[in-house]
């Protein structure tokens, strides 16, 4: 599929399948999440950009390469963003950080918006969005559409789990957006649930069910 990339490395997929199973605890699918966040961050950074620094080793001075890191913002999706987050800034300890506070109305699946604080300047950072699910994708389009509305012009998107329905829409609604995921699932029941899937993200997590 264009604009998607499937991390299909087998510690992800082993411990995304731990995490699907109904079984796995809530403190087990947490440190799961946790543990999965720094691989998928590992590929999601593959192509920054670095800087040139002079060092010193304890032999000679060199010119060694750096992260931006400082200009990279985590946008973590409430709640089940934040499982992706704190991961990633294990990895990214100087990013800067966004919250976006959404949720779905169980009825009608639209994207109700509770929450938004972001760093001032923004929109003149590579901005990566995170969300364990992308389902109807009606949740991770709000987000995007809210960031675009503060000028942020360089987005990723990065989730455990698509629903092919949630990749057409969001990637008609914002095809300048790369996706990646851990996989691409079958497809969303009735009442908007990604299967196979794992369930509701941000109750396993916190243990709300
Ligand atoms: O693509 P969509 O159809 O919008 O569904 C995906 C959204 O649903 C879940 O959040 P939820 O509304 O359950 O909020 P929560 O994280 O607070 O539990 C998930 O974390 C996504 O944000
Ligand atoms: O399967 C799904 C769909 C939306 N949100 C979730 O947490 N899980
Ligand atoms: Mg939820």
């Amino acid at each position: 599929m264009d604009g998607v990339t499937v991390i299909s490395h087998p510690l992800v997929q082993h411990k995304l399948t731990k995490m699907r199973q109904k079984d796995t605890s809530t403190a087990g699918f947490r440190r799961l999440l946790r543990e999965i966040s720094t691989l998928l961050c590992y590929e999601v950074t593959r192509d920054l950009e670095l800087t040139m620094e002079t060092i010193e080793t304890p032999l000679t001075e060199m010119q060694a390469p750096v992260l931006e890191g400082k200009k990279l913002v985590f946008a973590s999706i409430l709640r089940a963003g934040n499982g992706l987050l704190e991961g990633m800034l294990d990895l990214v300890p100087s990013a800067r950080v966004s919250h976006i506070g959404v949720y779905r109305d169980h009825e009608t699946l639209e994207a109700i918006e509770y929450f938004f604080k972001a760093p001032e300047d923004i929109a003149e950072r590579l901005v990566i969005v995170v969300d364990p699910m992308l389902a109807t994708g009606n949740s991770s389009i709000a987000a995007i559409d809210r960031l675009k509305e503060r000028g942020v012009k360089n987005i990723r998107f990065l989730c455990l789990l698509a629903a092919p329905e949630g990749i057409k829409h969001f990637s008609e609604t914002h095809p300048d957006v790369p996706i990646f995921t851990a996989s691409i699932d079958s497809h969303l029941n009735e009442q908007g649930y990604i299967v196979p899937g794992l369930g509701d993200a941000g109750d396993r997590m916190y243990g709300t069910k």
